[in-house]
């Protein structure tokens, strides 16, 4: 499988400390994978990188068939490429309903401003529908995003990422806060995106983990420590000593 993004050598240092430290890491499309680590590990700086947000020290970072530098690009135009993040905290419009919510994403290259004044179109209905059946919505559509339950809120989210079209999704800890069934329902969910996608999990809940059932890629002080099955990582005695036995 050939990868949709690669990273090597890639290193960060904020005021001296190496926060990522020759880190190498890849991902193929579609593919699953959790990423896990103590805190401190580099996970979110990670995320950081390949979004733009924080430009490594050294390193490449190459992204689809034609290994485009994302260091060449900025915020908006990675996004654009195809890599959409979803914080841990559900950042949807809680004053608009779902559906308007989904309608926004499906416009949202635009400013704020524009995308509130932005009303749904016939065009884009089916779409809405799409999305709302996927991330288990549908009946939802007329309901106002803040009356959702927390965990209703973060497939929100997701399916607003949907909209965009991402060819890569980054989810930081998507089960935190969620009731067991929330769970259960998030788990379906990435998986059944990740048979189109590619999707990384940065999460520390290891049930959640093991119910993903993907390949684990265990972070510490910024380098890969492990990488395999959660069965495999967790037997790693290093793994076992900076994370696990704690
Ligand atoms: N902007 C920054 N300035 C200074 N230090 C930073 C900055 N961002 C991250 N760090 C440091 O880099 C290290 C890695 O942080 P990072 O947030 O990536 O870890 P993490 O694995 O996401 O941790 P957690 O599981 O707690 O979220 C930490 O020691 C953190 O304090």
């Amino acid at each position: 499988m050939a990868s949709l993004l690669e990273l090597s050598g890639v290193s960060v240092s904020f005021d001296g400390f190496r926060a990522i430290n020759n880190l190498s890491f890849q991902i193929g499309e579609p593919e699953l994978r959790a990423i896990i680590g103590p805190n401190g590990a580099g996970k979110t700086t990670f995320m950081d990188i390949v979004t733009g947000k924080t430009r490594p020290d050294t390193g490449r970072v190459l992204w689809g068939e034609k290994s485009v530098s994302l260091l060449k690009l900025s915020e908006s135009q990675i996004a654009r490429a195809g890599i959409g993040r979803k914080f841990q905290k559900p950042t949807v419009f809680e004053a608009q309903t779902v559906r308007e919510n989904l309608a926004m994403a499906l416009k949202a290259p635009r400013g704020p401003l524009d995308v509130l004044r932005l009303r749904p179109t016939q065009a884009s209905a089916d779409r809405i529908a799409a999305i709302a059946a996927e991330i288990g919505l549908s009946d939802d559509l007329p309901r106002i995003a803040g009356e959702l339950s927390h965990g209703q809120k973060q497939w929100l989210e997701i399916g607003m990422l949907l909209a965009q079209d991402p060819r890569l999704l980054l989810v930081d800890e998507p089960a935190a806060g969620m009731t067991p069934a929330e769970r259960a329902h998030t788990t379906d969910l990435l998986k059944r995106l990740a048979e189109r996608h590619a999707v990384v999990v940065v999460e520390h809940d290891m049930d959640f983990v093991r119910r993903l059932g993907c390949k684990v890629t265990v972070l510490h002080e910024g380098s890969v420590l492990a990488e395999g099955s959660l069965d495999h990582v967790t037997a790693n005695r290093d793994v076992i000593d900076v994370y696990l036995g704690r």
